[in-house]
């Protein structure tokens, strides 16, 4: 259980829809597809439809500072079947990395790459009152790119397993190239806040509107706020 797991859900029942492309740069092919992730009747770049206008109204935002940038999205909807998949994936990946075998692996080995895995991935859980943001339909994984449609660095990738993807992981070093990927990290939060999303603290690209996380992190900012989720896990 994660602290906003205890955020109730009252789910409104507003539905999926796809994000319309053409408005937004999109990663493609979709990274977990391409894994062969299990997708279901809907592909991942479905939101709940009311995010679908907080998402303009974000890259409104950004384009009256930058014109001809646009938000990239990189994954929004995800079934519980997928966070599966992409949780085994990682973790499997993380031995790669190590040159680890699983058969081969103490349990105190184990329960640290599990740890690693958890602290960017959500419990893939089945249970409805701890839904993965992802499968909420109100949460996006998003990046920035540029006038040539190229994209913006902000210091390390997304879902990279390393303190790199903290938010302010590079908001104290004094180089060039750190303070850069800090403004680009701090520009895509203010977009995306001033439209109303929230963003994951542990992750520079997170972030959800109207799932137990938004509300978590709203009520922590507002004092005397006890926001209940609007959206559990799309069936
Ligand atoms: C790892 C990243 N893509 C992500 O979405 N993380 C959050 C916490 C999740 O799994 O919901
Ligand atoms: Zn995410």
């Amino acid at each position: 259980m994660r602290p906003y797991h205890q955020i109730p859900i009252i789910e409104c029942g507003e539905p999926l829809v796809e994000i319309p492309l053409e408005l937004f740069a999109v990663e493609s092919p979709h990274p977990y597809e391409k894994l062969g992730a299990p997708y279901g009747e809907h592909s991942p770049y479905f939101l709940r439809k009311s995010l679908i206008s907080n998402l303009k109204e974000a890259q409104n935002h950004l384009q009256r500072i930058h014109p001809n940038w646009h938000i990239q999205i990189f994954d929004a909807y995800r079934p519980v079947a997928v966070q599966q998949f992409m949780v085994d994936y990682s973790f499997a990946q993380a031995l790669q990395e190590r040159g680890l075998i699983e058969a081969q692996l103490s349990s105190s080995k184990r329960q640290e790459i599990w740890e690693a895995v958890y602290e960017i991935w959500a419990v893939p859980s089945k249970e409805e009152k701890t839904p993965p943001p992802h499968s909420t339909g109100a949460a996006v994984d998003v990046t920035l790119v540029d006038d040539n449609r190229q994209v913006v660095d902000m210091g390390s990738p997304i879902d990279e397993m390393s303190e790199r993807s903290l938010p302010d992981y590079f908001a104290n070093n004094s180089e060039l190239e750190a303070q850069q990927y800090h403004a680009h990290r701090q520009l895509l939060h203010d977009v995306m806040l001033k439209a109303g999303f929230q963003r994951n603290p542990r992750e520079w690209w997170h972030f959800s509107l109207g799932d137990q996380m938004c509300c978590w992190l709203n009520n922590q900012l507002i004092p005397g706020s006890s926001l209940t989720a609007r959206y559990g896990r799309v069936v």
